[in-house]
């Protein structure tokens, strides 16, 4: 679908120095580090930043090269060995199974508890981390007027692990959250789709409704192919009426680090 995305640019980056971003593809470290970047490449500023309008007050954000890429490998590292990462069991479609990808949560004191399929975490002080607050800082800058208490912590070891279709639409975040999301490591599609409205959604279940559905309204979707020192940030009405994810990727052969700062309702 044709999407209306503005460009612009933003206020300084971490680290940032004009270095090159590793080629499309790129997915490891040595792979970064050893390769150079093509003209296209070089030719992309710093800190721009994509606005795409997904209609009806929903917005994303993309920065692709938000945080340069030496001090993301930093930072990567720093987490990969340093937070507790958990792989618990969840509730899909009423059945436990482990969560297919690490996480981890951190949160001011005193908020409400975060809670998900079937599963409530712990929440870690950002004291245990100071990196994380560094972290938290530069995404603060980039982002005026945003405030972000809380912090959902992923880590996809290879190409299995994943995260399927769903909504950050639980109440404690308000109904027009802003979820920054800022990714290290191995890049990684990220997928928007468009929630079927209730009108859609009435026409029956199961496999031949979906089928009626895509044939009556293409369902929108929107891709993003989110880099190592990149940060997306969703904003509006994206979590009530959009849903993501990041699918299962054979080729994505190393671990890929997400941080997704969101603001608990006090
Ligand atoms: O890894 C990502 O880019 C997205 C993670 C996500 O959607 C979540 O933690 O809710
Ligand atoms: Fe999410």
């Amino acid at each position: 679908m044709a999407s209306r995305l503005r460009l612009l640019t933003v206020g300084p980056t971490p680290g940032a120095d004009g270095e090159p971003t590793p080629s499309p593809g790129a997915c490891s470290k040595a792979a970064a580090s050893g390769e150079r970047e093509g003209e296209a490449q070089r030719a992309e500023p710093r800190r721009r930043r994509e606005v795409t309008d997904l209609g009806s007050g929903s917005e994303v954000v993309h920065v692709p090269r938000f945080v340069a890429r030496e001090k993301a490998w930093e930072w990567f590292d720093y987490l990969d060995k340093t937070i507790p990462w958990t792989r618990l069991p969840i509730l899909v479609f009423g059945r436990w199974a482990p969560q297919p990808r690490d996480t981890c949560y951190v949160a001011d004191a005193g908020l409400t508890d975060l809670k998900y399929s079937g599963h409530q975490p712990p929440a870690h002080s950002w004291d245990e981390f100071p990196v994380l607050k560094d972290i938290l800082k530069a995404v603060h800058e980039a982002l005026p007027g945003s405030y972000f208490n809380s912090l959902l912590l992923n880590r996809y070891k290879n190409g299995s692990d994943h995260v399927s279709w769903h909504a950050d639409d639980e109440p404690l975040y308000g109904p027009t959250p802003e979820i920054a999301s800022v990714t290290f490591g191995c890049e990684r599609d990220f997928l928007l789709r468009k929630k079927p409205t209730k009108a859609q959604g009435a026409s029956g279940s199961g496999e031949a409704a979906r089928k009626r559905l895509k044939v009556a309204a293409p369902q929108q979707q929107h891709s993003f192919l989110l880099k190592h020192g990149s940060l997306l940030v969703m904003r509006g009405y994206t979590q009530r009426d959009w849903q993501h994810s990041v699918p299962k990727r054979a080729k994505a052969t190393s671990p890929r680090i997400n941080l997704t700062f969101r603001h608990v309702l006090t």
